[in-house]
């Protein structure tokens, strides 16, 4: 069964390694803004399953335009594939506030104040999208490069979301100043990595830690698995 991680998340991409996951790696761009008063839960569905879908855009392009060129496509895909997608965010104890990347120190500061002494949770939804081309004897899509057919159709699809309550210290304005010009909080949901130098910021947490860091290890491992099942019954 291929697995293709749509994500350009280091910490992702060495979570499913660590856990001995055959995978490929293609990264998408989508819009993240939250919409206005959207709910941390609407947003992080909305997020991972816009970047299945940007991903499933990518591949049939790539798929087609293999086609039309005769070459082989970059990620072959010639048999039920797995694409999982993630997206982590931070919620503040109000159940309403998101924490996303830090446009600037203004924003995360704003952000680790609101952290800062109490405890938020770390959201991570996954979604695992089984997609298939279906393929005539000479290898080719039987869809054919007309413009207008997608080569991959979605067999299944599963999102699951996994909290974590992480509980910070009392933070200063010094050790905001001196953690952002670490550089490490630029790429981080709420500003932070709880696998670097934010570890000392953190007193307990309460859930999964690979959660926090981007990527619920367990409960990914089983969506996969479903995934795989699924495949079985679809006699990949
Ligand atoms: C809270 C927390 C987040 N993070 C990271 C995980 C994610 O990479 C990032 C959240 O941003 P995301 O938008 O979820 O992910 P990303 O932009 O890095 O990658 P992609 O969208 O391509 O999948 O924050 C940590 O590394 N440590 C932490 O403690």
């Amino acid at each position: 069964m291929d697995i293709i991680l749509a994500s350009g998340s280091p910490r992702r991409h060495e979570l499913l390694t660590k856990a001995k996951v055959d995978f490929t790696i293609m990264s998408v761009n989508i819009d993240e803004a939250p919409y206005q008063d959207e709910s941390p839960k609407d947003y992080i569905e909305r997020m991972v399953a816009t970047k299945a879908a940007a991903a499933i855009a990518q591949l049939n392009t790539e798929l087609k335009t293999s086609q039309k060129d005769n070459a082989t496509p970059q990620v072959a895909i010639a048999k039920p594939t797995i694409i999982l997608t993630a997206d982590t965010i931070g919620v503040l104890p109000d159940g309403k506030t998101v924490l996303v990347k830090p446009k600037d120190f203004q924003h995360a500061s704003t952000m680790w104040q609101q952290m800062s002494d109490d405890t938020h949770q770390v959201w991570t939804a996954v979604q695992a999208t089984l997609v298939s081309v279906s393929l005539s004897d000479d290898g080719t899509t039987d869809t054919g490069i007309d413009a207008n057919s997608e080569p991959l159709q979605v067999l299944w699809q599963r999102q699951i979301t996994e909290r974590t309550e992480v509980t910070f210290i009392p933070l200063s304005q010094a050790m905001m100043e001196r953690y952002w010009h670490s550089g490490e909080p630029k790429d981080k949901a709420g500003g932070y990595g709880i696998q670097g130098l934010a570890a000392a910021w953190v007193t307990h947490i309460n859930g999964s830690y690979t959660n926090v860091v981007g990527l619920p290890l367990a409960q990914t491992l089983a969506l996969i698995d479903a995934a795989q099942s699924r495949a079985n019954v679809e006699g990949s």
